[in-house]
This record gives structure tokens, sequence and C-alpha cells, in this order.
């Protein structure tokens, strides 16, 4: 039996509101977390950080740790390992996302920056994995489902009237072609909608209905530009996720290998500094000689405060909001 302070119980107490924690883990009135040592954790001392390796996440993460004070030290651009010279005992691995998430789950890895979307769909609702901040603000984009402008389907804007089309029979469903195999089957089933089945592509899926391979896509938008080149539309009611950067660590590292606790912490600690920084700049900026509560209603309402709790003390607004402050209530287990 180990017991650990935990650190982050005290700051974020949420890390451990988990839904069906397992059970060895028990909570303790006084802020310590007792867990019992289970197998599966490998005996390397030093802590493991995936990072994108390319693709459009990559740069923006480093330069978000970068303005963290937490830069990445590569000694040469095609090496897969890096360190972080803040952070002791911590070596940063380059890996594309699906392999960022899916060496969480091995415990290859302790923890990770990915998007949501990469999490979701290759995490595939693993308690082990913990979502430790989930809006670190870039790499925003939604999963959803698209239809051609055109033809049958010229005059369809939602999900509802695109399932309840007379054309879908059990024997020639909605063909949706995706690369999201786990997450879009989950989404039909949890609509309860009939006659749909998926088939899968690596890329260039927007090309599918033109050629006649699908119906449907669903697919990572942003601009929303790739499908208006395509003759594509997404529909009311079609959005599967919505997705940006977002830190996750594994469960079993931060319970059971020194160290993983504190350095989350820091890392966390830093980056909502920085965020929060970002977030006043942005929201103060063109509000001087703004209320409190016009300020506070404005914070309140932010993007990116979604799914985290803020709490104003409307009387210090004035002084630029020194102290707003985001608890996190929330977190997940995916
Ligand atoms: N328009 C977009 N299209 C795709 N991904 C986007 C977009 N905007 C933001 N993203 C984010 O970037 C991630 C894609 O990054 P990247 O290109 O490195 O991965 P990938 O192409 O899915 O990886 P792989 O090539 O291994 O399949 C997505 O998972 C998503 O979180
Ligand atoms: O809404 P937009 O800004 O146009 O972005 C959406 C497109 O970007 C991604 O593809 P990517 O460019 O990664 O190429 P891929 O199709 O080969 O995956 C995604 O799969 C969409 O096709």
């Amino acid at each position: 039996m180990v017991s650990i302070q935990a650190l982050l119980f005290q700051t974020h107490p949420s890390f451990f509101s988990i839904p069906s924690l397992p059970s060895y883990i028990s909570l303790k009135p006084n802020n310590t977390v007792t867990c019992y040592a289970s197998p599966g954790i490998t005996d390397r001392t030093e802590i493991r950080l995936g990072l994108p390796s390319k693709g459009r996440m990559a740069s923006e993460t480093l330069e978000l740790l970068k303005d963290c004070q937490l830069s990445v030290r590569q000694v040469n651009p095609r090496q897969y390992v890096a360190e972080i010279p803040q952070l002791s005992n911590l070596e940063v691995w380059f890996q594309r996302p699906k392999d960022i998430v899916r060496k969480l789950l091995t415990g290859d890895l302790d923890l990770g920056i990915v998007g949501l979307d990469t999490l979701s769909e290759y995490g595939q609702g693993n308690e082990d994995l913990i979502l430790v901040h989930d809006a670190l603000e870039y790499g925003d984009c939604h999963l959803s489902i698209a239809i051609p402008k055109y033809g049958i389907f010229e005059n369809i804007n939602s999900l509802s009237e695109l399932t309840q089309m007379p054309q879908w029979t059990k024997d020639k469903p909605l063909r949706v072609a995706t690369g999201f195999t786990y997450l879009g089957p989950k989404f039909v089933k949890e609509k309860g909608l009939e006659h749909v089945t998926f088939s899968t592509a690596d890329g260039a899926l927007e090309a599918a209905p033109a050629m006649g391979i699908a119906d449907a896509i669903l697919d990572l938008v942003s601009s929303g530009t790739t499908l208006r080149e395509n003759n594509l539309k997404e529909i009311e009611g079609g959005i599967v996720l919505e997705s940006q950067a977002v830190l996750v660590a594994s469960k079993k590292s931060l319970i059971q290998r020194e160290g993983v606790l504190d350095t989350t912490h820091e890392i966390l600690e830093r980056l909502e500094a920085h965020l929060r920084a970002v977030g006043q700049f942005t929201v103060t900026a063109n509000m001087r000689g703004s209320s409190a509560e016009e300020v506070a209603e404005r914070i309140l309402s932010q993007p990116s405060l979604s799914g985290l709790q803020a709490s104003v003390q409307k009387e210090s607004l004035n002084n630029f909001l020194p102290s707003l402050s985001r608890t996190y209530t929330d977190h997940i287990s995916l």
C-alpha cells in the first residue's frame, strides 16, 4: 500500500472527483489519496510527456509551452526526444497524436498534448485517461457530419431530416465516410439513428460523395473551406464533438509514478497563468471604462471558459481582474 500527498487534490480537487473511481483509490478527508499499487506500471524513473511530432498541432504546442516558460530543448529536429530544462526528470517524446493516446494507455507516456478529437477517438472512453486541462485554446475545430448541397440533399438541412429520408433502408443504408470509426458509430447509436453505415479512409474524405463512395462524411472542420470547395454543407444537429488542444494524463501514472503529480501540477499552473493572462488581456483590451458587471459578463461568456466554472469577485474587476479564478470542478474521465 502506498500513501501519497495529493498535491493536486488541494488545488484541483476534481482531479479525483472522477465518476466510478476504481476500487484501489480511496479519498481521505485530510486531502490525501490512499492507493494500492496495481500491476501495469513500468519500472522507468523518468517522466514522459508526448507532444505532436508534426501536423497542425506541432508548432502551436511548442509555442504555447514557450509562452509558459517551458521551452522544449531539442538537440536535433530529427530527434524524437527532447527536454524541458525547467522540469527535472522529464523527457519529451515527439509522436503522432494518435500514438500519444495509444502510448498513454500502454503506460509508455505519462502526459500528452493532443486534440480532444484524437483523445476521444483513440481513448475510447478508457478510464485511465484524465483530462487535466480541457481548453488550451488552439487547434480549434469540430467533428461534423456534412452532406452534398445538391441532388437529393438540396433541401435537407438537419440530422433528423437526413436520417428520415425515405432512401435509407436496412438494405441500402446512409453511407458515411469517416476516419472516426469509434466516435461515428457511437454518435449514431446515442442518437438512436437507424440505417446508417460507416466506411473509412485516411484523408480527402470530402471527395467521397462526389465519387459515389459515400452519401455523407464525418470529418473535422475548422474554416469550412474544404467543405465549401467540395460542394458540401454541415447540417443542424450534425456536430459530434467540439475540439481543441488538451492536456491529458494517465491516471495510473498520476497515482503511481513518483513525481508525475508534481510535474503535472507545475505544468498546469503555468498553463493556467499564461491562459489567464491572455484571456484577461483579450477581454479587457476593449473594455476600458466599462463597469465591473459588464466586464464580468463578458468574461463569463468567453468560449474558452466553457466546461470550466469561473468565479469572479466583482469588486476586484476594476483593477484589471486580478482575482478572476478559474476553478476546475468538472474534469471528466473520458
Ligand atoms: N481543420 C482541421 N482539420 C484537421 N485537424 C484539425 C483542424 N483544425 C485543428 N485540427 C486539430 O489538429 C489535429 C490534427 O493534427 P495532425 O494533422 O498532426 O494529425 P493527423 O493528420 O490526424 O495525424 P495523422 O496524420 O497521424 O493521422 C486534429 O486532431 C485536430 O485536433
Ligand atoms: O475546415 P477546413 O479549414 O477546410 O479544414 C478541414 C479539413 O482539414 C483536414 O484535412 P487535412 O488538411 O488535414 O488533410 P486530409 O484530408 O488529408 O486529412 C480535415 O480532414 C478537413 O479535410
